[in-house]
């Protein structure tokens, strides 16, 4: 695969850029103006210059006020705007102020959904100025509500929809999308959105907020972004039943059928894209994740934002945890309650680190690690009914049929919430893991809140102020006998924008669990002295974009090391490369 798209010259690798026949039949040239003979179909692609009141409705240069003296003489739009000329950050500041009129969180993701569609810019502009403020908007937790209420809130299509009724068109369906070239992909099926269930077609908001946040987060223009929800039918009784609900009214296809669509998917996007588009998986059950993964990993450049993102961040905390917690990774145990995606792919990356580190097989550093899922502990005794995905955490151990006494007996240093189930680190648990540990870590990574293991508060309270605590939706910070502290927001997005990136910019082809360990690595350090102190394991959401271009450095580092990157030369200070590449939102002169 990799020699159909290099040339190995005098040892150097040389990208081959010339149009070619594709295994599935068609032009490289995905659109087929240049090469297409005349037996195949193309598509009219046309581009005009946007002007006068059009102008205004083009979210992509729509400025508002903003337009100068100049650009409303040449683009035909005096007339169009009341006389002022204002700037973007006068617009910014106006729209901050009304969106912090809002009470309601929906009301303001519906706002900022606006404005994204209105214009693009300013959008960008405010989610980058303001992450910490409205991350919680766009991404977990308002999202989840959004999606939710997606049926209802629905004014305008956002993202590629391809559903069943598609099938054997998926290419012609890519081809409608009005942008060629695309970097990224987030898709979902929408069958475990957050941990909210399955949400079927209505979990197309989490690919329009993954994307937002690649593009804020992560630099990646917003054109070279496509959110694409699959749509197999759903199973959940309430959506189809309800007659706003905007997706197929049929229960999910499964088996054969769900693979051989999926199979035509991956198929026409490496078809309609090429080699080097990023495939991220988002938010699929755990019945499919894991196999898509396996499955499409040696083929097409794809992660699992659940899977191997989630791992990542959470590796991140541990690493820089150290520092507050003491000893080495090697030295600490850890449980988890929830043994799906995020648990399972955290501990497999947790296990990985710790066998580099210490150069002991994988098979012996995953026995500091043990699960709990629905059933209790994972142990041997349960090994023959277990999914495949946990069976090598099924240690020795007799039965455990719950949390606490699982934590009672194997006396975790860590403990990880990754159930999608709220409020089941109790007073208990909490208190059974502060009897234990001077500092016990407690991450509830579940997603939204509502679902979060327990909160910041009840952490701090019932650890009597000793828990370090990092939480997937964010929680406020909270005072414990005159001690201020700060939770951490455990969440992927601190990694998959600052990852993708770094695939992206270095032209990478497959994804390689080193790069994850990298990732975690760069991130881990961008946590300070000052940082710790006030207990934290994260550095600040406000210095995203830099700790983003560390994370995309270190990725195409690990990428050219391992010789699946293939923008040559590769550049001598990748740090610098990765910031000088960042989409910025600031408003552009038109002639
Ligand atoms: N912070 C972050 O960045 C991320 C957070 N998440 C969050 O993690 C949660 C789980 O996601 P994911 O791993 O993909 O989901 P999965 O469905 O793959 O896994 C859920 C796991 O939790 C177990 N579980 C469910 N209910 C209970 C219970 N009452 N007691 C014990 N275990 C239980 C399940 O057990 P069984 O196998 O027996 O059914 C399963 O092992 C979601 O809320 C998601 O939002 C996910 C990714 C990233
Ligand atoms: C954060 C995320 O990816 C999830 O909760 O699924
Ligand atoms: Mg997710």
């Amino acid at each position: 695969m990799e020699s159909a798209l290099k040339e190995q010259r005098g040892g150097e690798s040389v990208l081959d850029l010339s149009p070619r026949a594709t295994p599935a039949g068609g032009v490289e040239d995905v659109y087929g103006e240049d090469c297409a003979t005349e037996d195949q179909l193309i598509t009219p692609w046309t581009i005009a210059v946007s002007s006068g009141y059009n102008l205004l409705r083009d979210p992509r240069y729509n400025k508002g006020l903003a337009f100068t003296e100049r650009e409303r003489d040449a683009h035909y739009l005096r007339g169009l705007l009341p006389p002022v000329i204002s700037t973007q950050e006068l617009q910014e500041k106006k729209i901050m102020q009304s969106l912090r009129q809002y009470d309601v969180p929906l009301h303001k993701y519906v706002a900022m959904m606006e404005l994204e569609e209105r214009n693009e810019r300013l959008f960008y502009k405010l989610l980058i100025d303001n992450v910490e403020e409205l991350l919680p908007i766009v991404y977990t937790p308002t999202v989840g509500e959004a999606c939710q209420k997606y049926g209802s809130i629905f004014k305008r299509p956002q993202g590629l929809y391809i559903s069943l009724k598609e099938k054997g068109r998926i290419l012609e369906v890519l081809k409608n999308w009005p942008e060629r070239s695309i970097q990224v992909i987030v898709v979902t099926d929408g069958e475990r959105i957050l941990g909210l269930g399955d949400l079927g077609c209505q979990g197309m908001g989490i690919p329009v907020g993954k994307l937002a946040l690649y593009t804020a987060l992560g630099g990646v223009r917003p054109s070279a972004c496509l959110p694409i929800t699959i749509d197999v039918g759903t199973n959940n009784e309430q959506l189809l039943k309800d007659e706003f609900y905007i997706g197929l009214r049929q229960k999910r296809a499964t088996g054969q059928e769900y693979y051989d669509f999926l199979h035509e998917f991956m198929s026409a996007v490496k078809q309609n894209y090429g080699e080097k588009i990023l495939v991220q998986f988002e938010d699929f059950a755990n019945h499919n994740a894991f196999e898509l993964l396996a499955k499409y990993g040696t083929t097409h450049l794809v992660f699992n934002d659940d899977i191997q993102g989630t791992a990542s961040v959470v590796l991140a905390g541990l690493i820089a945890s150290l520092k507050l917690l003491g000893g080495s990774l090697a030295d600490h145990t850890f449980l988890f309650l929830g043994a799906g995606e995020a648990g399972t792919g955290i501990a497999e990356l947790i296990a990985l680190e710790i066998s580099k580190k210490t150069k002991c097989p994988v098979e012996e550093t995953r026995k500091k690690i043990w699960l709990v899922d629905s059933k209790g502990l994972i142990v041997s005794g349960r090994k023959e009914t277990l999914q495949s995905f946990k069976k090598p955490w099924a240690h020795e151990h007799e039965p455990v049929n719950n949390l606490l006494d699982a934590v009672k007996t194997i006396k975790p240093t860590v403990l990880i919430g990754t159930s999608g189930v709220g409020r089941t680190f109790t007073k208990e648990v909490i208190e059974a893991m502060a009897s234990t540990n001077e500092r016990p870590l407690i991450m509830a990574l579940s997603n939204p809140t509502s679902q979060a293991e327990c909160t910041a508060e009840e952490a701090y309270t019932w650890s009597e102020g000793r828990a370090v605590f990092a939480s997937g939706s964010p929680f406020p910070s909270f005072e414990y006998n005159g001690k201020l502290n700060i939770p951490g927001q455990a969440n992927n997005c601190y990694i998959f924008p600052g990852f993708g990136f770094g695939l992206v910019m270095s032209g990478t082809i497959r994804v390689h669990d080193d790069m994850l360990l990298a990732a975690s690595e760069a991130l881990a350090a961008q946590v300070t002295e000052e940082h710790f102190a006030k207990g934290m394991i994260y550095p600040p959401f406000a210095d995203i974009r830099k700790i983003s271009a560390h994370i995309a450095a270190s990725v195409a580092t690990k990428a050219y090391e391992l010789g699946v990157a293939t923008r040559l030369p590769r550049p001598a200070n990748l740090v610098k490369y990765a910031e000088s590449c960042m989409y910025t939102p600031n408003y552009r002169s038109y002639r």
